[in-house]
C-alpha cells in the first residue's frame, strides 16, 4: 500500500491530544505501583500483545523492581484500519504456563476482543493465574462482556480513535509520546 506522508503528518499536527505526555507517565507510576502490590511475590511471566503493547511494556516493565520473565505473542485485529475484525494471531505464546503467574500488557481495550482471547488462550495453557494490564481503557458500551476491564488500567479514555504510546495511526505514530486523537474519528 502506498502511504501518503503528508497525509499522516497532517493528521498528527491537527489531532486532539487527550493525554499529554507528564499524564501517561503518571499512570505508568501508578500503575507499576499497583502491579508491585499485587505480583512482586508471585515470579510472573510477563507477555507483551505485540505490536501495539511494546512501547507501554518498554515504559511500565523498568518501573517493576522485583523478580520477572518477560515474553511476547502477536496477535492483531484492526491492522492498518480503524476497524476491528477478526483476531489474527501471528506469534502464539510458547513458554511452558503451567501452574504459572501470567500477567499481560496491551495498550489499549477497545472492544475487548483481543484481550479476550489472548486471556482465554493463556489460561487453556493451565496458568495459575492470568492477569491484564493497559495503558488505555476505551470508554463506550461495546465490550466484548459488559463491564469489561483489565486488572490494572493506566487511563480511562473517550471513545475516539487513538495513537500514540503504541497505539498505530495507518501504521505510524505508535512513537507519539501522549495519546491523542484523530481529527473526526
Ligand atoms: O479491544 P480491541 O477492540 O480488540 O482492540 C485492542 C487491540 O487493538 C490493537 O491492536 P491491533 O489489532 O491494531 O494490532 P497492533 O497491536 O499491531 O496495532 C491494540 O494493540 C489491541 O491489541
Ligand atoms: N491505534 C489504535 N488501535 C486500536 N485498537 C483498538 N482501538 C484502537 C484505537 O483507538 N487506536
Amino acid at each position: 500500500m502506498n502511504i501518503d506522508l503528508q497525509e499522516i503528518i497532517h493528521a498528527r499536527e491537527e489531532a486532539d491530544c487527550l493525554a499529554d505526555a507528564p499524564a501517561v507517565e503518571a499512570a505508568l507510576d501508578r500503575m507499576a505501583e499497583e502491579i508491585t502490590a499485587r505480583l512482586q511475590h508471585s515470579n510472573p511471566l510477563v507477555y507483551t500483545v505485540m505490536n501495539g503493547g511494546l512501547i507501554f511494556a518498554g515504559r511500565l516493565l523498568p518501573r517493576l523492581p522485583f523478580p520477572l520473565e518477560t515474553a511476547y505473542l502477536h496477535a492483531t485485529r484492526y491492522g492498518l484500519s480503524t476497524h476491528g475484525t477478526l483476531l489474527d494471531w501471528r506469534v502464539r505464546p510458547t513458554q511452558d504456563l503451567r501452574g504459572r503467574s501470567v500477567l499481560v500488557l496491551d495498550d489499549i481495550l477497545d472492544e475487548g476482543h483481543t484481550l479476550a482471547a489472548v486471556l482465554d488462550h493463556l489460561r487453556g495453557e493451565g496458568a495459575r493465574e492470568v492477569l491484564s494490564a493497559v495503558l488505555v481503557h476505551k470508554q463506550h458500551e461495546r465490550k466484548a462482556f459488559p463491564g469489561m476491564r483489565a486488572d490494572f488500567t493506566g487511563l480511562d479514555i473517550a471513545d475516539r480513535y487513538l495513537f500514540g504510546c503504541g497505539m498505530d495511526y495507518k501504521g505510524y505514530w505508535r512513537n507519539a509520546p501522549g495519546i491523542y486523537a484523530v481529527k473526526g474519528l
